[in-house]
């Protein structure tokens, strides 16, 4: 499995009840899955544990078969860098460099740089007249389009993606969606996306739903349709 969950618990000090008991599902390598829940269910927080950012207090996250408990921060960092590629709601995209810079950022850490890939990246989410404007010169589509590229600069295995569309009216979201997904079946990645539109999740493989710290799979009987 890309990535598994496997009876994971959390709770954060000082808050009376966990927001994960013991959650467990897992993501096959190229799938699509989508996570909704309330607003404080507890979706951001699985997020980061599945990027090695948090730990849990019970059960096993694993990456790849990776157990991340047993990751020390360095080999979190090169998890970050090889495997796991995050997207965010705010772009987070560093503004004293280049569209060309910021997209090749991680990929450069990583070691793995492909001209051809990123060129293709490029093209496909219309960047290439941007490429030597700065992150403040650009529209929140532009701004999320170029946030993509640089996580899927990686080929990551795995994409997480926070509300990646939750900044941009209906017509940008529908767009980066529309260029998000063609572009991770491209790099063959999973993708696990965190979203508060029913809309959106129906549009993935799979969806799954967070509620009192329990994930539920939902069949696609109780999906809504989604017009194509
Ligand atoms: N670092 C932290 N310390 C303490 N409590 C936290 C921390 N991070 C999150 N929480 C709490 O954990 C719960 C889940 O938060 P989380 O951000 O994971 O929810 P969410 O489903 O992503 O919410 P939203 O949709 O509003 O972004 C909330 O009650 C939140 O207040």
């Amino acid at each position: 499995m890309l990535l598994s969950f496997e009876n994971v618990s959390k709770r954060y000090s000082g808050q009376a009840r966990p927001v994960l008991t013991e959650v467990s599902f897992s993501v096959a390598p190229g799938e699509t899955v989508a996570l909704t829940g309330e607003s404080g269910s507890g979706k951001s927080t699985l997020l980061h544990l599945a990027a090695a950012l948090d730990q849990a207090d019970a059960g096993r996250v694993l990456v790849n078969d990776l157990s991340l408990s047993d990751l020390d921060d360095r080999n979190a960092s090169q998890l970050r860098r090889r495997q796991v590629a995050l997207v965010f709601q705010q772009f987070n995209l560093i503004p004293s460099l280049s569209v060309r810079q910021n997209i090749d950022l991680h990929a450069k850490l990583g070691q793995r740089l492909d001209a051809t890939w990123t060129s293709h990246l490029i093209q496909n989410l219309g960047l290439s007249e941007f490429l030597d404007r700065f992150p403040e010169e650009l529209s929140g589509g532009q701004q999320q389009r170029v946030a993509i590229a640089r996580a899927l600069a990686l080929r990551p295995p795995l994409l997480l993606a926070d509300e990646p569309t939750g900044n941009l009216d209906e017509k940008a979201s529908q767009d980066v969606l529309r260029l998000m997904l063609g572009l991770v079946g491209d790099a063959g990645s999973g993708l696990l996306l965190v979203t508060h539109s029913t809309q959106i999740a129906g549009q993935l493989d799979r969806h799954l739903h967070l509620q009192s710290g329990v994930v539920t799979e939902l069949s696609r009987a109780d999906r809504p349709e989604v017009a194509e």
